[in-house]
């Protein structure tokens, strides 16, 4: 199939976090951009490398709704030749150019299963679509498991929107769990997202898992669910890296 890039445009800027950027994008070419939650699109970035290795991924952080508007949510990596041109070039009204939507990093057609979400990072973009296109399409779903990993609770993305949506969103559940944090005002999950899952998994129950983040992460979790007896078929993943 043909590739189709889009121009858009960045309508907007909002540092998230020290380190990370919300950037809302526009896309006039379309009227109304569609997607299913969790998918991604490439961005062709001017870097002076080989042509593929402009290319740079982003989940789609915000929710299906028939606009021709998306989010997504960037971390800067120190060193890095995409996010450090993301970061120093792109402004309110710059254009960048993309395709998408890709991917099949969605929720299961039957959720007849507890689902649990696991991330860190910007990996909780795609989990963000899928909970608010649930929430605000009001589909049933089983309970959902949003664990979310960061080293301090100043890194936690999008903190007040989970929690918000944990209160009124019947079966989601939103477990951040801080590695490094040693406040003790903190009184929420301490460690790695993996503790997290297996004590709530005591039981074994059927589940899907989504793992969603960086190599190290997806691969202790795809070692330690199965080790839980979990089949490797209940295990979706996006690997950012
Ligand atoms: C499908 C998909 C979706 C993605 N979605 C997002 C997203 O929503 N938000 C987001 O911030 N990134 C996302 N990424 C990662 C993104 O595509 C880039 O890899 C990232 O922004 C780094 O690009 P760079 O050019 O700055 O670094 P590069 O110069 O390309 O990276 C250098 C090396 O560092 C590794 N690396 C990059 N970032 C990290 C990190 N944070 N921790 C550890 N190692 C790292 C890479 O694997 C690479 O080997 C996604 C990747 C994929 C494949």
């Amino acid at each position: 199939m043909l590739e189709q890039w889009y121009t858009g445009v960045v309508t907007k800027i909002v540092n998230e976090t020290y380190n990370t950027r919300r950037f809302w994008i526009h896309i006039p070419e379309k009227e109304a951009f569609h997607f299913k939650a969790g998918q991604f699109v490439t961005l062709d970035l001017p870097i002076h490398e080989k042509k593929n290795k402009r290319w740079r991924s982003y989940s789609i952080a915000s929710h299906p709704n028939g606009s021709s508007d998306i989010e997504l949510v960037i971390v800067l990596l120190d060193g890095g030749a995409g996010t450090t041109y993301i970061f120093n070039e792109i402004k309110e009204g710059s254009e960048l150019i993309l395709r998408g939507p890709l991917g099949n990093f969605i929720l299961p057609e039957t959720m007849d299963r507890d689902i649990f979400l696991i991330c860190t990072g910007t990996g909780i973009a795609p989990f963000r679509s899928m909970a608010k296109f649930l929430h605000k399409n009001q589909i049933a779903h089983p309970n959902i498991h949003l664990i979310y990993g960061s080293r301090y609770e100043k890194d936690i993305l999008y903190k007040d929107e989970m929690r918000a949506l944990a209160a009124e969103m019947p079966g989601f559940h939103y477990h951040p769990t801080l590695s490094r944090e040693d406040s003790p005002d903190w009184t929420g999950h301490r460690g790695y997202v993996h503790n997290v899952y297996e004590d709530l998994l005591s039981d074994r129950r059927p589940a899907h898992f989504f793992l969603c983040g960086w190599k190290v992460m997806i691969d202790e979790a795809k070692q330690r669910i199965q080790a839980m007896g979990y089949d490797r078929h209940d295990i979706h993943l996006e690997l950012y890296g």
